[in-house]
C-alpha cells in the first residue's frame, strides 16, 4: 500500500543499541508481564485483530534483550506457538526503530526484510507492527497482525491496529498501577501489623510494675475481675493472698532507696518461684504484693502463703532478715473482688499486729 512505504530498514547496530537500552529494558521489566501467562484482556485484542483485519495471525510481544516474548498470540498454529520466545532478528525489532507503524505488504520483495529468518522458516510475507510506546518514550515492543501471504493493509487496518495497540498499552499501564497498588497495600498491611504489635507492647508496659515486672494494679484488678468472673461458671475455689514486707521502712532508712528496690525486686522473684503458672502475682502498691490462686481453696492458700513466707524468710537479703506478712482469704458464694480483697486486706493487719511474719486467713 501506498500510503505506508516501508521506511529504509535500520541496520543492525541501530536496533541492537534499542534493544538494549537500559531505560527501555528497565521499562520492559517494569511491566511484570515478562515470563507471565496469557490473559483474556490481551487475547481479546489479538483475537480482535485477526478478525477485523483478515490477517491470520496478530500477537502482542515484548522486546527484551534477547528474546522477543510473546504475551498474547492469535492464529498461531502448534509449531508457530512453540515459538512463543523467539530468538534471532524479527520484524519487531525494526518497528522497535521505526518510529510509527511499520507495515509490510509482501516482506519478501523488499530487501533486508526478506531476510528475517520467519520469512523463510514460517513463510511470513505481510507485516503491520505497532509500537508499543510508553508514556515516557520508551518501546516495550509491538502490537502486530502477520499474513503469510502478500497483503494490502488499508488505511482502516492500520488504524484498528493502532487503537488496539493503545487498548494493549492501556491494558499493561492497568496491570503495573494493580501491580503499586498491591505493593503499597502490603506495605500497609505491614505498617499496620507493626502499629498492631507497638499497641500490645505498650498495652502490657501499662499493666506492668517498671521495678518488678510483675502485673502492676490495674493488671491484678483486671486480673481478679476475670478469674471470679470464671469461677461464676466453673464454681471452683479461688484464694487470694496479700502480702507486705515487716518493716520495710527499716531497710530504705539503713540501706538507701536503691537497696530498698533491689530487696523489692528480690521479693518479686522469690514469690513467683513459689506459685504455678496459673496463679497472678502483683505489686500492688509500693511494698504490697498480692496473689490470685484460682482453683485453691483455703488449705491450699494457707500452703502456698506459708510456702512463700519460709521462702522470703530464708532468703539472704543485705545484712539483716527480711520477712512477710501475709493475710489471705477464699472467694465466697456470690462475692464481690472488693470484698475478697479487703477481707484478705483485713487479715494482712490481723498477721502484722499479732507480731509479723505470718499469715493469717481472714
Ligand atoms: N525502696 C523502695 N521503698 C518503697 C517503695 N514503695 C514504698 N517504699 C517504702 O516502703 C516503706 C513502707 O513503710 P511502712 O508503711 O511504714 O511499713 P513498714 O516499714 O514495712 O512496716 P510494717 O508494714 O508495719 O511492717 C516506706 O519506707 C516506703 O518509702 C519502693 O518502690 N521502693
Amino acid at each position: 500500500m501506498t500510503e505506508w512505504p516501508p521506511p529504509p530498514p535500520a541496520d543492525n547496530a541501530r536496533i541492537q543499541a534499542a534493544l538494549l537500552d537500559p531505560e527501555r529494558l528497565a521499562a520492559v521489566q517494569d511491566t511484570g508481564l515478562l515470563d507471565s501467562i496469557a490473559e483474556e484482556s490481551f487475547d481479546r485484542l489479538t483475537r480482535l485483530a485477526a478478525k477485523i483485519t483478515g490477517a491470520p495471525v496478530a500477537f502482542v510481544s515484548l522486546l527484551d534483550a534477547h528474546r522477543d516474548f510473546y504475551k498474547s498470540t492469535f492464529g498461531m498454529d502448534a509449531p508457530l506457538s512453540t515459538l512463543r520466545q523467539l530468538t534471532g532478528r524479527t520484524f519487531c525489532h525494526y518497528s522497535l526503530v521505526s518510529d510509527g507503524p511499520l507495515v509490510l505488504e509482501d516482506a519478501t520483495q523488499l530487501p533486508v526484510f526478506r531476510d528475517v529468518p520467519t520469512v523463510a522458516s514460517l513463510g511470513v510475507r505481510a507485516y503491520a507492527g505497532i509500537p508499543l510506546k510508553t508514556e515516557a518514550g520508551q518501546v516495550l515492543g509491538s502490537f502486530c497482525a502477520v499474513d503469510f501471504k502478500a497483503k494490502q493493509w488499508t488505511e482502516q487496518d492500520i488504524d484498528i491496529l493502532q487503537e488496539l495497540a493503545h487498548s494493549a498499552m492501556r491494558e499493561i499501564r492497568l496491570r503495573r498501577a494493580l501491580h503499586d497498588a498491591e505493593a503499597l497495600n502490603q506495605q500497609l498491611v505491614q505498617q499496620l501489623r507493626k502499629v498492631d504489635e507497638l499497641n500490645q507492647a505498650l498495652h502490657e508496659l501499662a499493666r506492668t510494675d517498671p521495678l518488678t515486672g510483675l502485673r502492676n494494679r490495674r493488671a491484678f484488678d483486671d486480673s481478679l475481675g476475670l478469674e471470679i468472673a470464671a469461677v461464676e461458671r466453673t464454681r471452683s475455689p479461688l484464694s487470694l493472698l496479700v502480702l507486705d514486707l515487716d518493716h520495710f521502712k527499716q531497710i530504705n532508712d539503713s540501706f538507701g532507696h536503691d537497696a530498698g528496690d533491689k530487696v523489692l525486686r528480690s521479693i518479686a522473684q522469690v514469690l513467683s518461684g513459689c506459685v504455678r503458672i496459673i496463679d497472678i502475682v502483683a505489686r500492688v502498691g509500693g511494698e504490697e504484693f498480692a496473689v490470685i490462686l484460682p482453683h485453691t481453696d483455703a488449705q491450699g492458700a494457707h500452703e502456698v502463703a506459708q510456702r512463700m513466707r519460709a521462702a522470703v524468710a530464708q532468703a539472704s537479703w543485705l545484712s539483716q532478715p527480711t520477712t512477710i506478712s501475709i493475710g489471705a482469704a477464699s472467694l465466697r458464694t456470690a462475692e464481690t473482688a472488693c470484698s475478697l480483697y479487703a477481707r484478705a486486706d483485713a487479715a494482712l493487719y490481723a498477721a502484722k499486729r499479732s507480731g509479723r511474719n505470718r499469715v493469717v486467713a481472714g
